[in-house]
């Protein structure tokens, strides 16, 4: 029988205003809650986490921090500093990754942002050979970049087939209107329930990718497409099941 060493994944939180989970607030700070976050999804696929936890948005120490990484892990994935801000370290360092031919894959940019909301600044990379995803600060943005990426590439590392590594969709009718702001493809925390026979969705409160409080209650994401608009209640929408709810 066919076996896979558990990936081991380091996960660490860029930002100088993050504090432990545990430390009382301070004006400013915000309590890391993204390494909590990813650690548990990482056991959740199958892979170890490594939490190596939180630093400033320094270059030249994160990037040192990157390298120690890649000396212990598989796969690293880095959370905040991935936008257009003057402190966004991790942007950087994602930019600053060039195709390094003289090793085979041993450094290649993947991806530099996509065209999706929550979580446009998603990076990916592949350095001194190691699988690195920079995934945004906002919790909600970070929990889909890690559904939509990091989970199939950790069930890729475990012998999962292309095909069956990729998210699972279903459809089902919106239970209520949805608009959004930007033309980008929207990806929507949501409940589903079969009502009548037939599987409904039905958008969840508090779904803003600066709050977190949904991603539990979440049964899936619905994906609104590109465009202008959002959707209205009653259309047939495509949502991804999260950690295959329903089957
Ligand atoms: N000029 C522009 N600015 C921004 C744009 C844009 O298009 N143009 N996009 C915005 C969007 S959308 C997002 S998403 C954010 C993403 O920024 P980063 O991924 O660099 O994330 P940060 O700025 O570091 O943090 C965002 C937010 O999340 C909080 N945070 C960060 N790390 C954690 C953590 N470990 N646990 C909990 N919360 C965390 C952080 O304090 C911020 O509040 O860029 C926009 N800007
Ligand atoms: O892409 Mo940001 O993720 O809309 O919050």
């Amino acid at each position: 029988m066919p076996v896979y060493a558990r990936p081991r994944v380091a996960v660490l939180a860029t930002g100088a205003e993050l504090q432990p989970v545990e430390a009382p607030l301070a004006p400013g700070c915000i309590r890391d809650s993204n390494s909590a976050m990813v650690a548990a999804l990482i056991e959740q696929c199958g892979g170890q986490p490594i939490l190596l936890g939180r630093l400033e948005d320094e270059p030249a120490a994160v990037s040192a921090a990157l390298a120690d990484a890649m000396r212990h892990a598989d796969v690293i994935v880095t959370t905040g500093g991935v936008s257009v801000g003057d402190y966004d370290v991790m942007a950087a360092i994602m930019r600053g990754i060039g195709e390094d031919r003289s090793e085979a894959h041993a450094n290649k940019p993947l991806f530099d942002k996509v065209s999706m909301r929550p979580g446009s600044p998603t990076s990916a990379a592949v350095m001194n050979g190691k699988l690195l995803f920079a995934l945004s600060g906002n919790p909600g943005a970070c929990f889909v970049g890690f559904e939509l990426f990091v989970r199939p590439a950790l069930q890729r590392l475990q012998g999962v087939e292309a095909e069956a590594s990729l998210p699972v969709q279903v459809t089902a009718k919106l239970a209520a209107d949805f608009d959004k702001g930007s033309p980008h493809e929207r990806f929507v925390r949501t409940r589903l329930y079969v009502d009548g026979g037939v599987l409904h969705a039905d958008p969840l409160a508090f779904g803003k990718s600066s709050m977190m409080a949904s991603i539990p209650d979440a049964d899936g994401l619905i994906r609104i497409p590109a465009g202008a608009s959002g959707a209205a209640s009653g259309t047939l929408v495509e949502v991804i099941l999260l950690n295959n709810r329903l089957l």
